[in-house]
């Protein structure tokens, strides 16, 4: 039965100046199956030309070489990677096997290129090595055998997917005379079970073995004799025929990682080289929120976590509300704004009736409580016999200041007041419980009354002298002076403290305002969001370093295993295999180096908070599952675009000028 026919095939190479070079004229030939051909003719002639045109390597001819009866010029691309997995198998005079796979895995390579299954590959990989005599040696590497013994393994590799034709360059020319009978035996038996095989010799000897010679001169065919029969084997071994199918991510990933595994070193230091950037973004965000987490936490502490202190108007000048700097009524009435918030004087910050029943609704409010608070520079004091204690800030009792934050005596009463510790030791040495005279200003008049110091409270992170009453009190002694006292601040308070994020929210929300030191912390934050951030970007910029680094490595990983992939494209790699195969590499380099750079944060984490937590009980490092996948997320992408450019040099190299590269 034909299998191969080649009519008026010829083949011009182009020359890098212009020329031409015919390297073959006019071949005519066909071939069945069961034929044991071998090429012969000096060197130069041609013989590896023609065998890169019939094993499908180089469609750039003119003529036709018919593969059961189709023009392998007409073949896709797809089609050709087919035909290398299925119908040719081929047998190199450098074996070229792939020296970090094991024996197995070189010669189920083709299998692996076709996703055929581990077991069935691993299964029929280790028939063929058993049947080439190297069943002892299934783990070995190719660099732990001898050159018989490694074009054994190539023969096995070629013949994994029960090809139809085998092509062998030359494969005993590396080989002493024992080793070629040995070699050429196992050919003579590919042949008689029902294969093509076309032999590349130089040697008298090896042609004598096959049926028929072909020789070539100078790039044409001068003779074609038949010079025997093979008889066909009684027990020819079929195969379920192989279902190709093209190389799943799951093989590319596992062949990059064979690789990755035989260059430990290499990969490690790269890795290692680009974890360290990694680290410094991880680090940079993780110290950001450290911070922020200690500020917050320590500004916190001082209120009541299941109370939401609310404001009309912030009581801090908006940043983003910046005044025309020539229009200076506006600057002036900005100041007058940003004053009267500060010292919660002027009707925009008292609360209505409205504003009362719209913060009561807020879902999981328990009870509000109305509160008033000034800020005052000299106009209020308290006085103890001859001593006198400037206030600075008063304001009513509430659920905010916590019991704990009375250090002695306890919260205010009725005609009662509650100093703070500063302006307490002020006045006297056991002030709790005596009696003394407030002054303050009321619409202009200075208004003096009569209280008895409750007791002395911690300040709450702030130096003000302050001074708290009952808010009935004050309304009492307003109201005594013709006032009406007006909340101005508004206490809400929940009985779980999980609730009190979703109401500071809600209150935003419809307008209102929290505590100072809510919207300082806020500030603050924002603030160090963005140094942290910008630190951050600053440490990925040694990440560009870790591309090229990562670009560079991979480059000489493709000059270094050009031959393989030569290798990897005659077995039936598409272009799109050996570019996801590099591509594996670079993502599993960005993988190793993000976990490693997420590691190293860590230990810097743990060393660094052991540290500033003996020292100011604090942990300055807060490394959380987001910056975690941040980091691996950066170092991935990083390395994968690094990846690119060599993993599409190698995916277009020529297999031909691959194969020949010594
Ligand atoms: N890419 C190329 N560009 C130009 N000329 C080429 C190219 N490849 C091969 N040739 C030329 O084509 C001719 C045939 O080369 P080929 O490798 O097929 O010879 P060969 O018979 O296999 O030789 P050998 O036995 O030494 O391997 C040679 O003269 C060679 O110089």
């Amino acid at each position: 039965m034909d299998i191969l026919k080649l009519k008026n095939v010829v083949k011009i190479y182009k020359m890098a100046g212009g020329g031409t070079f015919e390297a073959l004229k006019n071949i005519n030939a066909t071939f069945s199956a069961g034929e044991l051909v071998s090429i012969v003719g000096e060197s130069g002639s041609g013989k590896s030309t023609l065998m890169n045109l019939i094993g499908g390597l180089d469609s750039d001819f003119e003529g036709e070489i018919s593969y059961r009866g189709k023009n392998l010029r007409d073949y896709t691309a797809q089609e050709l990677a087919d035909y290398h997995k299925k119908s040719i198998g081929f047998i190199f005079q450098n074996f070229n096997l792939i020296p970090h796979l094991n024996l197995i895995d070189n010669v189920a390579l083709a299998m692996t290129l076709s996703n055929v299954d581990k077991e069935t590959r691993v299964k029929r990989a280790k028939e063929l090595l058993e049947k080439v005599g190297l069943k002892d040696h299934l783990y070995k590497k190719p660099d732990q055998i001898s050159g018989g013994q490694k074009q054994r393994v190539a023969i096995a590799r070629a013949l994994i997917n029960d090809p139809d034709v085998i092509i062998a360059d030359e494969p005993t020319g590396a080989l002493d005379a024992e080793t070629t009978d040995n070699v050429l035996a196992l050919i003579k038996e590919i042949a008689q079970s029902g294969k093509l095989v076309l032999m590349v010799t130089h040697s008298d000897r090896v042609a004598a073995h096959c049926t028929r010679v072909l020789r070539i001169d100078n790039g044409e065919l001068v003779s074609d004799e038949v010079t025997g029969k093979l008889e066909p084997l009684a027990t020819r071994t079929e195969h379920d025929a192989i279902e190709v199918k093209n190389m799943s991510l799951f093989n590319a990933i596992r062949l990059a990682f064979l690789n990755m595994k035989a260059k430990l070193g290499r990969n490690t230091l790269v890795a290692f080289g680009t974890s360290i950037g990694i680290m410094a973004v991880v680090l940079m965000l993780s110290i950001g929120r450290g911070v922020t987490t200690y500020i917050k936490d320590t500004m916190n502490s001082y209120t009541n976590p299941n109370v939401t202190e609310v404001h009309r108007q912030s009581m801090m000048p908006d940043p983003d509300k910046q005044p025309d700097m020539d229009d200076h009524a506006e600057i002036s009435r900005m100041q007058q704004n940003n004053m009267a918030a500060l010292t919660g004087s002027g009707t925009d910050n008292d609360f209505t009736t409205k504003d009362i029943t719209k913060l009561k609704t807020i879902k999981h409010v328990d009870r509000l409580e109305k509160g008033y608070s000034t800020l005052s520079l000299g106009t209020n004091s308290v006085s103890y016999g001859d001593k006198n204690a400037t206030i600075m800030t008063l304001q009513t009792m509430s659920s905010n200041i916590t019991k704990s934050s009375i250090v002695s005596g306890k919260a205010p009463g009725k005609d009662e007041v509650l100093l703070d510790k500063g302006t307490a030791d002020l006045l006297a040495k056991n002030i709790v419980g005596k009696e003394v005279t407030f002054k303050l200003t009321i619409d202009g008049k200075q208004v003096e009354q009569k209280l008895k110091v409750s007791g002395t409270y911690e300040q709450q992170g702030s130096n003000f002298s302050t001074a708290i009453v009952r808010y009935s009190d004050l309304k009492d002694i307003f109201a005594q002076n013709g006032q009406t006292l007006k909340p101005n601040v508004v206490y809400l308070y929940t009985k779980d403290k999980d609730n009190t994020e979703k109401i500071k929210d809600e209150v935003k929300k419809l307008g209102f305002s929290g505590s100072m030191q809510e919207t300082m912390t806020e500030m603050f934050t924002k603030m160090m969001d963005v140094i942290s951030y910008v630190l951050a970007a600053i440490a990925a910029v040694s990440l560009v370093v870790s591309a090229i680094m990562i670009l560079v490595v991979l480059n000489i990983s493709v000059v270094e295993r050009t031959k393989e992939i030569g290798v990897l494209k005659a077995l039936g790699a598409r272009r799109k295999d050996i570019r996801r195969i590099f591509v594996s590499e670079a993502f599993l380099i960005g993988l190793s180096s993000g976990i490693l750079g997420v590691v190293l944060t860590w230990i810097l984490q743990v060393l660094v908070n052991h540290f500033t937590v003996a020292q100011f009980e604090v942990p300055v490092v807060m490394m959380t599952t987001n910056y975690i996948l941040t980091g691996i997320v950066i170092s991935v992408v990083i390395s994968m675009l690094a990846g690119l450019l060599p993993a599409d040099r190698a995916s277009k190299l020529d297999p031909v000028e691959a194969l020949r590269k010594e």
